[in-house]
């Protein structure tokens, strides 16, 4: 590691941010490293969003510290906006100038020069695959096409940290890989990447996770050492009468989360937890079943986080 990437791209100490009576965020210390595809994963109101506001200098922090790209913010903000690329969830961009046009505006606010901006606007449509559409109203692209082009623009004056807030809300599934890959060939590049999402395939690509709720920092690791250290285990339940013993499973100690899948049952148990025990438990109560252990996954970690912070914090 060359002392340049030994400087974390982000780190916030204590980081905190309240909304009157509300504490949307709180307590938070993040490092983030330089090339990293940084994920935020968290329910509803969890907090990504005010994070990564304060974080680009758009909001105003409680409290705390915040460095990023070696500024600190707020006092630092202006010096970052030309090394950051920001995309919320909402479509940002004219609906009525065409894809081109669109492009051309942002070169212009960000002071391209003229060459510059020609060969950097080719460059992007033929990536982003934008050409076909070049002359269309940006209003007229569907979901897919449209975040193509956001992320376009996102991009469009190469700056070397990227925030992006749940930017593929609104794509279908082969849109939401073809964004990852982008993302992957930016991060390999150089570029760091914060992206926050609601899904798990998503959160399990990254280098390196947070997990949030109710604005605390509940998990912060690989999604690999996350799922190895969890602290629980997965079983999978084959029964009778799956929302009956799905309903008496989670009034039992001892288990953290109970999921119907099909006609299964997927539980996440505390480790000191036998299958068996879970398995008497059914019989007991008239249940015919058969439980056996499954692979962890992601969610699970998610589950094991969030419960766990609840019940430190009712
Ligand atoms: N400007 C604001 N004024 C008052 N409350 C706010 C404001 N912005 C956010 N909040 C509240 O702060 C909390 C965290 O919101 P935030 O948008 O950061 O969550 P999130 O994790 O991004 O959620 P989502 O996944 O729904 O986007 C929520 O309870 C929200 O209602």
């Amino acid at each position: 590691m060359t002392p340049a990437e030994a400087v974390p791209v982000i780190r916030t100490r204590g980081l905190a941010k309240r909304f009157g009576e509300l504490t949307a965020v709180e307590a938070l210390d993040l490092t983030i490293r330089r090339g990293e595809v940084y994920g935020f994963l968290g329910p509803n109101g969890s907090g990504k969003s005010t994070t990564l506001r304060m974080l680009c200098g758009l909001l105003r922090p409680s409290r705390g510290e915040v460095e990023v790209l070696g500024h600190s913010l707020p006092g630092g903000a202006e010096g970052l906006k030309r090394r950051l690329g920001y995309m919320t969830q909402s479509f940002s961009l004219y609906r009525d100038l065409s894809v081109r046009e669109n492009l051309a505006f942002l070169a212009a606010v960000h002071e391209l020069p003229r060459r510059e901006t020609r060969q950097r606007l080719s460059a992007l449509l033929q990536r982003y695959r934008l050409e076909a559409f070049r002359d269309r109203l940006a209003g007229t692209l569907s979901g897919g096409e449209r975040q193509r082009l956001a992320l376009a623009a996102t991009v469009l004056h190469r700056p070397d940290l990227l925030l992006l807030d749940e930017p593929t809300s609104a794509v279908d599934p082969q849109s939401r890989r073809d964004f990852w890959e982008s993302l992957f060939e930016l991060a390999d590049a150089g570029t760091t990447v914060l992206v926050s999402t609601h899904y798990m395939d998503e959160a399990e690509r990254c280098t390196r996770l947070a997990i949030l709720d109710r604005g605390r920092l509940v998990a912060d690791d690989s999604p690999q050492a996350l799922m190895r250290d969890l602290p629980g285990r997965p079983l999978r339940v084959e029964v009778d009468r799956p929302r009956g013993a799905r309903r008496l499973l989670e009034a039992t100690p001892g288990v953290l989360g109970a999921a119907q899948i099909g006609s299964a049952l997927r539980l996440l148990v505390a480790s000191a937890t036998a299958p068996e025990t879970i398995e008497a438990r059914l019989r007991e109560a008239g249940f015919s079943a058969q439980v056996t252990p499954d692979a962890v996954n992601l969610e699970d970690v998610f589950v094991a986080a969030t419960r766990r912070d609840r019940e430190a914090r009712p």
